[in-house]
């Protein structure tokens, strides 16, 4: 059988912050994470800067800007303060997230399609500014139909449902999950979308989305800053990228 293409590891380093936040001082630093997750192999650094501000904060986004040497994925919700933030500093990638403020986590997809044309007027400037943008969206056909006639030029597919139902034990339901995920990266791609998937992923749930040959990333944080505390951050990212090259033999 062919080996596909390299994929790309995007390590989300939102939850450095978290623990950072939890005594409010400096540390542990979020850019010394990016740091060494970059010399580690990681092909981007994902950070997700809440409206609330829970984790990353504005001055670690401007921390990364000047640090990174691998493309920024920015993520944000869609509103004029976080626009104005991307357009300031222009990242590599914008990654254009719902929020509630009260979730514990991002816990769906955006609705694209019932938002279509506040959607394409908020990307249009972002676009025009050289960012590439990416919406976060749940396996939905609408959804990702919607994405592209927005002119979106990525879309990150949410694997959380895929993920807590595997570590809940619920397999027919992980699998239903799965198969929803795999069709719509080969409907994705079709339209002419790059294709990422990301959230909840873990060693035990990521060889099958990394086997999916039209996904070109994964975006990976919550899990390998879990497994930092124990492993170190750059082998936990090693052995992540390690179950991922194999995945894609
Ligand atoms: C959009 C996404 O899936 C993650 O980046 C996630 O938002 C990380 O932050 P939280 O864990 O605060 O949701
Ligand atoms: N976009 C998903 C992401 O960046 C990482 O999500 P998680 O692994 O922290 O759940």
């Amino acid at each position: 059988m062919a080996k596909l293409g390299k994929l790309r590891l995007g390590v989300n380093i939102d939850h450095v912050a978290t623990v950072r936040n939890a005594r409010g001082g400096d540390t542990p630093d979020p850019l010394r994470a990016a740091r060494i997750a970059q010399e580690a192999g990681a092909d981007g650094i994902t950070a997700h800067l809440r409206e609330d501000r829970r984790h990353i904060s504005d001055a670690d986004i401007e921390g990364l800007m000047e640090i990174l040497n691998v493309p920024l994925n920015f993520e944000m919700a869609a509103t004029d303060e976080m626009q104005a933030i991307a357009l300031r500093h222009k990242p590599h990638a914008v990654c254009i997230v719902p929020e509630k403020r009260e979730e514990r986590t991002t816990e769906g997809g955006l609705e694209v399609a019932r938002e279509e044309n506040r959607l394409a007027h908020f990307i249009a400037p972002l676009r025009e500014a050289g960012c590439r943008v990416s919406i976060f969206i749940a396996a939905d056909m609408r959804q990702v139909e919607a994405a592209h006639r927005i002119g979106a030029q990525v879309v990150e597919l949410h694997s959380g449902a895929y993920c807590d139902a595997y570590h809940e034990g619920r397999y027919d339901a992980a699998d239903a999950e799965l198969a929803k995920l795999r069709e719509m990266t080969t409907f994705g791609h079709s339209l002419g979308l790059e294709m990422h998937v990301g959230h909840g992923l873990t060693y035990d749930t990521v060889s099958p989305v990394a086997a999916f040959p039209e996904v070109v990333e994964l975006n990976i944080g919550h899990f390998l800053i879990g497994e930092a505390i124990f492993l170190g951050l750059a082998p936990a990212i090693d052995e992540m990228r390690r179950l991922m090259d194999e995945a894609r033999t």
